[in-house]
């Protein structure tokens, strides 16, 4: 008999918001191309990213008309002729936009950049926001029904590639970097475009597409909201960020994000990733629908797609992290896991509404939001530390709830070793703990993780892009500016050391490639990284912002060399 977990009743519990018809029907056109063009070059997501000359009904009928084999393809050249007669390109919907406060060379960037080389690299990553912006063409604002992208009101800043719409969590590392390029106006655009998202559905989404309503993406707005008030002290911009601040914890702290621990100090409330989803990701359905085809049944089959879902929502997809075979990705079971990470970017969250609304004078809701922040954190260390090892780890529910809280016990903490389990770290309420860092520290120093060009995913080769030998800028910035903040010299050191090293990866392979990369192989200098369901994408959002944000913290002495032969 099939576990509980796989059993109808708590197969169907789920919320799931439904995609659009043209979603669907972009499905459809996605397998015939497939079938037709062949897997060389193909991405499923272009055609998920088309939009239509021509309403969806008579789209469909021309479609529907075409001359097909018995294996549902069309000739390629039919098929070319049909995309070009009722499609605009995937990407055409996002229109160049010079950003309004770009300037070529900003009064008083990256002063502590004294190495020609380095600042020359810098200023061409600061060039690159001319590429990355972009605005909604008049077409999506006169015909919404006929894209996938959806209008948001600001220009936005995408990652590259082929990722062509703005995305939750890459956007806090762009906008560091924005910060660093002191493009401010473009940074509060991209909180207003997420912003209004929460207006019209209730939270961010993971990227700004109708196939990505169903799930969102770590949560760092507040910590967008609070970096840009750092910057600029605009109260007005806090006092119209606030209440979506407060709805998006609400939506992380409910329904079926929310999940009650109970140990011997009380009953305690955490979040995990959970996405109102069970079918196939638009953007990957044939791969989904690839991974779930060994599962007979349909329960287990919906199962799969929602911790699929679930773990894109996580960020991190994929991971051995999520998954209870590193060997098996089928095995994914994403909603089981109470992740480190995720609850420590809603003690953030707690902590950043707690000092905007002090800083707008709304004494109340800072100090319920500052008492929430001290439970949290207690939760965090009950839940999650291991003292024996010196970090923080995953915790795995069991399948069964006593009374809708399960009870903690010590063997259900993932004992791998991930990157996010040094997450805390980034926060003052870990980082100010000076004991706690030294053990933190050894663990860090001993995990395996430090590794010539930057701090590894994990310590698992399983082939998924979140997992060893991939480096990724966002985990690098976390753990580093949580590290130099520290009270700790032999912190601070250690965060200047990754920086550089990172740095370097990023200069050299920008210099073979001419491209910045979405991720890097931390075994090599000048590598990037692979694995994964897509081939390696370049532009790059967070690799940018990431690199701007080091440089504005660490600088770079003049007669330092920046290449791979690290100084003895
Ligand atoms: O198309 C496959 C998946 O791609 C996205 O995930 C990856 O790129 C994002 C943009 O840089 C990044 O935020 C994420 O961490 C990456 O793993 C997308 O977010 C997924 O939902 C999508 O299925």
């Amino acid at each position: 008999s099939l576990p509980e977990v796989f059993s109808p009743r708590l197969a169907d519990k789920g919320p799931v918001i439904p995609v659009p018809n043209l979603v669907k029907f972009l499905e459809r056109l996605q397998v015939v191309a497939l079938n037709s063009f062949g897997k060389l070059d193909f991405d499923l997501k272009y055609y998920v990213d088309l939009s239509l000359k021509f309403d969806l009904n008579s789209t469909q009928i021309a479609f529907d008309a075409l001359e097909r084999s018995s294996n549902g393809s069309v000739s390629v050249e039919n098929l070319r002729t049909f995309i070009s007669n009722y499609f605009h390109s995937a990407g055409t919907d996002l229109v160049y936009s010079n950003p309004v406060d770009f300037n070529p060379q900003p009064d008083g960037f990256l002063p502590k950049v004294e190495n020609v080389e380095v600042r020359t690299w810098a200023l061409d990553i600061h060039n690159f926001w001319k590429n990355l912006s972009r605005r909604v063409s008049d077409d999506l604002i006169h015909h919404p029904d006929t894209h996938t992208l959806l209008p948001l009101p600001e220009p936005v800043v995408v990652p590259g590639s082929r990722f062509r719409e703005i995305y939750y969590w890459d956007s806090y590392w762009i906008i560091r970097g924005l910060l660093a390029s002191k493009m401010y106006d473009t940074a509060k655009g991209i909180v207003i475009n997420l912003i209004s998202m929460i207006d019209e559905f209730g939270h961010v989404l993971n990227g700004a597409r109708s196939y990505y309503t169903n799930r969102s993406q770590p949560p760092l707005l507040s910590s967008m909201v609070y970096d840009i008030y750092l910057r600029t002290g605009d109260l007005e911009f806090v006092r119209n960020s606030l209440p979506a601040l407060i709805k998006e914890h609400k939506f992380w702290n409910s329904g079926f994000h929310s999940v009650t621990v109970q140990n011997g100090n009380g009953n305690h409330s955490l979040s995990r990733y959970y996405a109102m989803w069970n079918e196939p990701r638009p953007e990957s359905s044939l791969v989904d629908e690839k991974l779930a085809s060994k599962f007979a049944n349909n329960y287990e089959k919906k199962h799969l797609y929602r911790e699929i879902a679930s773990a894109a929502e996580s960020g991190w997809d994929f991971s051995s992290r999520w998954m209870r075979d590193s060997t098996d990705l089928s095995t994914l079971a994403t909603t089981s896991i109470l992740p480190v990470d995720l609850n420590v970017f809603i003690l953030k969250m707690e902590l950043d509404i707690s000092n905007l609304a002090r800083a707008v004078g709304d004494y109340c809701t800072a100090e319920h939001f500052f008492e929430a922040s001290l439970v949290r954190k207690k939760t965090i260390n009950s839940i999650f530390w291991n003292s024996e090892k010196g970090q923080w780890l995953d915790y795995w529910l069991d399948n069964g709830s006593y009374k809708g809280a399960h009870s903690w016990n010590a063997r259900n903490q993932n004992q791998n070793i991930y990157a996010s389990n040094f997450i805390p770290l980034w926060i003052e309420s870990f980082y100010s703990d000076s004991r706690q860092m030294k053990k933190v520290l050894k663990s860090l120093r001993n995990s395996g993780l430090l590794c010539n060009a930057g701090i590894a995913t994990s310590v698992i080769n399983s082939g998924e892009q979140w997992d060893f030998p991939n480096g990724w800028a966002p985990i690098q910035h976390m753990i580093v500016e949580g590290l130099a903040r520290s009270e700790l010299p032999e912190a601070k050191a250690l965060a200047a050391d990754i920086a550089a090293r990172w740095l370097r990866t990023n200069y050299v392979a920008y210099k073979h490639t001419g491209f910045m990369h979405e991720k890097y192989d931390v075994q090599k200098c000048g590598d990037f990284g692979g694995g994964g369901e897509y081939v390696p994408q370049t532009g790059f959002g967070w690799s940018n912002g990431v690199v701007l944000a080091f440089l504005e913290e660490f600088g770079w002495p003049k007669d330092q060399k920046i290449d791979c032969y690290l100084p003895s």
